[in-house]
């Protein structure tokens, strides 16, 4: 019988797609015996590149972050920005819980009083189907803590369940744990919508500030000028996701270096970004009363493993680890949600100062010669002729580029 595709070894998978032999012979190159089984239907690894944030300091220890991004200027921002922070001592941190992560039980179609009734009857018996769909975790002094009922518009409710999940994510237990508990409510079979873990993260907030002299900004009106530009953040939601992007930028570099789920983690945050009804920007900068010192801080969830999930498959999460210096994982949520608000405060300065378009556009011109065909040395000469010219546009990297050629001939 034909195998289906996904039942095709990675290499009978590149013939079945019938390529053309140099497309063939590229995706081959890039196989690996590491990745197949990661996903499905796998036929390539695609890289991206690894840059270093060098001395990011956090609750007075310095970690060599790496960051996985393919965006230009990023890593630099990272630098800077914890560069900056650094010479005021660094980051603080106050994570306000353990690793927990929720899950919940859809009901439709019900009537809260049975509902609220039949939880406070079976309490002890969630808690024995809990503990019999992990015991590992239970062992551990993990899994299920606590259970609450939220009525919802339309007859709606949401069986709300609390797991602490060790150092994992615990998105596979809490989905588990989640079936099993769903067991219990079989009087309610007909109105149970779905058994499903949130991504809310409403137990996992982690916050990490700064306070700095006025003077490591460039003084009292640059430290202003962030001030200013941060408050729109608040107030216009058009401004808070560019902001909020500018976050990211850092910290799902480093949420992917370490093999983590970095679509979890976005989309708590800008959950969390939402959560006044307003959609605003994640951190906050202010001047304190003296006006001596910028006082910056960024608050969000953030469920991540330190095993578990794709971690353990991947030699370079594993290896992204042992460079953080083996880090607790309350430890490496601090550090990246440290390196977020590195990447904001450097973007806050550039764009409310000079404007993103020097510093970028000098590191985007590596790109961009790239992109009009330089190779090897090209790429630097390219880059920096459009550095010299002040114009870093594609028709400059092309004259540049036929330049470079001609006098190379
Ligand atoms: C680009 C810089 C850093 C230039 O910054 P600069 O002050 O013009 O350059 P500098 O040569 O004085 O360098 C200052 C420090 O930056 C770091 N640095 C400098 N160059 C490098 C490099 N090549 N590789 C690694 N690190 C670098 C390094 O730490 C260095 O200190 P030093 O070590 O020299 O004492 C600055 O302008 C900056 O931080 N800009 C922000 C860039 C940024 O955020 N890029 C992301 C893309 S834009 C975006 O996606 C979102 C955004 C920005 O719109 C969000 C928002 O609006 O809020
Ligand atoms: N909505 C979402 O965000 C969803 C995400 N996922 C994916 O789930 C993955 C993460 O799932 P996990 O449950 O974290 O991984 P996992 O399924 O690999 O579980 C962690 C494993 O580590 C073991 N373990 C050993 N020591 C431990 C300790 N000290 N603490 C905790 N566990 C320990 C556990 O027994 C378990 O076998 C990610 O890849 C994510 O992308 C899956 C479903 C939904």
């Amino acid at each position: 019988m034909t195998k289906k595709f996904y039942q095709l070894s990675a290499r009978e998978r590149l013939e079945a797609m019938d390529l053309t032999p140099s497309l063939t012979a590229f995706y081959r190159e890039r196989q690996s015996d590491e990745m197949p089984n990661l996903i499905e239907n796998y036929f390539a690894d695609f890289t991206l590149p690894e840059g270093l944030l060098r001395h990011l300091v956090v609750d007075g220890r310095s970690y060599q972050v790496p960051m996985v991004t393919e965006e230009p200027s990023v890593v630099a921002a990272a630098n800077n920005g914890a560069r900056l922070v650094g010479q005021a001592g660094g980051f603080q941190s106050h994570q306000t819980s353990q690793s927990l992560l929720g899950g919940q039980i859809l009901f439709q179609d019900v009537a809260i009083d049975e509902l609220l009734a039949y939880v406070s009857e079976q309490r002890e018996a969630i808690f024995e189907a809990a503990k019999l769909a992990k015991p590992s975790m239970v062992e551990r002094g993990d899994g299920l803590k606590d259970v609450q009922i939220r009525s919802l518009a339309g007859r709606r409710a949401s069986l709300d369940l609390t797991v602490q999940t060790g150092e994992a994510m615990g998105a596979n237990a809490v989905n588990t744990i989640l079936e099993a508990v769903k067991a219990v409510f079989q009087p309610f079979s007909k109105n149970i919508v779905a058994a499903i873990l949130t991504n809310a993260g409403h137990d996992a907030l982690v916050t990490v500030t700064t306070q700095m002299p006025v003077s490591l900004v460039g003084g009292l009106a640059v430290a202003k000028a962030i001030v200013s530009l941060s408050a729109f953040g608040k107030v216009d939601p058009d401004r808070a996701v560019t902001e909020n992007k500018g976050i990211f930028n850092g910290l799902s570099a480093v949420v992917l270096a370490t093999g983590n789920d970095y679509r979890a983690v976005e989309a708590a945050g800008h959950a969390y970004a939402g959560s006044t009804g307003r959609y605003q920007s994640l951190s906050t900068w202010k001047l304190d009363d003296t006006g001596e010192f910028l006082l910056g801080s960024l608050t969000m969830p953030v469920n991540i493993g330190r095993l578990g999930g794709a971690i353990a498959a991947m030699p370079m999460a594993q290896r992204n680890l042992e460079l953080l210096g083996a880090p607790s994982l309350g430890a490496l949520k601090k550090v990246i949600v440290a390196t977020g608000l590195a990447n904001n405060l450097a973007a806050l300065k550039a764009v409310s100062g000079p404007g993103i378009q020097a510093g970028h556009m000098r590191m985007q011109a590596r790109t961009l010669a790239i992109q009009v065909g330089a190779v090897g040395d090209e790429v630097l000469k390219v880059a920096n002729g459009l550095a010299a010219e002040g114009a870093v546009d594609q028709n400059h990297a092309k004259k540049i580029l036929g330049e470079i050629r001609k006098n190379d001939a």
